[in-house]
C-alpha cells in the first residue's frame, strides 16, 4: 500500500489479519470494568469513517507494564506480541519494548509496550520510562497474594509520572493455569475489591496457556484508541495527551518499519 505524507510515498505493511479489531472488546468481569458499552463511540466512528479524519489523531499510544519480579509481565508481552512462551525465569534488565500494530474500525493504530523490570534494584531506571504512559498495566501473580497486595504501591509509582486522570489502569492476575477453580474464584474476588479501588479493568490470564491474553490486549488497544481519537475531537489541552518527546518516534509509513526495539540495557544508579 502506497501512502502520501509530508509530500513524501511511503509503503506502508497492511495491518495482520489478527490484529484487526472491528467489533468493540469486551471486559472480563462487569465487576472491574473500565467501561461496559458494547461499540464504539459515536463521534469516534464517523471520524473512522470519514476518510478525511483518518489521518489525523494519535496512531499510537504508549503502554507501562509494572509489578512485582517473576509475576509473568514479561510472558504476557511475549505470548501476545510473539505467541511464546518460556518456561524458564530471564529477568528483564531495565525495560524493553515492543510495537504491535492494529486496525480499529478501519483505521491503523499502534501500541508501544513497555516491559519493566520488576527487580528493586532496576526500578530507578524502568521508573523513568514512565511518563506519558496512556495504559498502565499492573500485573500480579494469581498464586502469590502477596504481589497483589503491592499493586497499590506500583500504581503509585506509575502515577507519579502522569497526570491523574490521563491513563487507563489495567489490574491484570496472571498464571491462572496454577490455581483450581476454586482458588481462582477466591484470589479474583480479592483482585476485583483492589481493582475497584484503583478505578482499573480486572482481568486473569494464562501466558502458559494463551488464555484471556488477547482478548485482553484487544480491549487495551480499544480504549486507548477511542480514548485517543475522543481526546483530539474535542481538542482537548496537550497535557492530556501523550507528549511528543514521550514516544520514540516510528515513522509509521517505511516498508522496513521494526516490529521491535530493545532500549539499550542500563546498568542501574
Ligand atoms: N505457569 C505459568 N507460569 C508463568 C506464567 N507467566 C509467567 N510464568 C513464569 O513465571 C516466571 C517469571 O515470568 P517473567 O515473565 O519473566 O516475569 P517478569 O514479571 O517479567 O519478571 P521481571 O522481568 O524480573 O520483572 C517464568 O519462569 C515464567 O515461565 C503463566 O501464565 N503460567
Ligand atoms: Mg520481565
Amino acid at each position: 500500500m502506497q501512502e502520501m505524507a509530508n509530500g513524501k510515498m511511503h509503503f506502508s505493511a497492511p495491518v495482520s489479519k489478527d490484529r484487526i479489531i472491528s467489533k468493540f472488546p469486551k471486559w472480563y468481569t462487569p465487576q472491574a470494568c473500565l467501561q461496559m458499552k458494547d461499540h464504539w463511540h459515536t463521534r469516534v466512528k464517523t471520524a473512522c469513517q470519514d476518510r478525511t479524519t483518518r489521518n489525523v489523531g494519535m496512531k499510537m499510544s504508549k503502554v507501562v507494564v509494572v509489578g512485582d519480579l517473576y509475576v509473568g509481565k514479561t510472558c504476557l508481552i511475549n505470548r501476545f506480541c510473539k505467541d511464546m512462551f518460556d518456561r524458564d525465569y530471564k529477568a528483564t534488565i531495565g525495560v524493553d519494548f515492543e510495537i504491535e500494530r492494529f486496525e480499529l474500525s478501519g483505521v491503523p493504530y499502534s501500541l508501544q509496550i513497555w516491559d519493566t523490570a520488576g527487580q528493586e534494584k532496576f526500578k530507578c531506571i524502568a521508573s523513568t520510562y514512565y511518563r506519558g504512559a496512556q495504559v498502565i498495566i499492573i500485573v500480579f501473580d494469581l498464586a502469590d497474594i502477596r504481589t497483589l497486595e503491592h499493586t497499590r504501591q506500583w500504581l503509585q509509582e506509575a502515577m507519579r509520572e502522569n497526570d491523574p486522570g490521563s491513563c487507563f489502569i489495567f489490574l491484570v492476575g496472571t498464571k491462572r493455569d496454577l490455581l483450581s477453580s476454586a482458588e481462582c474464584h477466591r484470589t479474583e474476588r480479592d483482585a476485583v475489591k483492589m481493582a475497584s479501588e484503583m478505578q482499573a479493568e480486572f482481568w486473569s490470564v494464562s501466558s502458559k496457556t494463551g488464555e484471556n491474553v488477547r482478548e485482553f490486549f484487544f480491549r487495551v488497544a480499544a480504549l486507548a484508541f477511542e480514548g485517543s481519537m475522543l481526546r483530539d475531537l474535542e481538542g482537548a489541552g496537550s497535557h492530556s495527551h501523550i507528549g511528543a518527546g514521550d514516544l520514540i518516534r516510528i515513522d509509521q509509513g517505511t516498508a522496513e518499519e521494526p516490529k521491535a526495539k530493545s532500549v539499550k540495557k542500563l546498568s542501574c544508579c
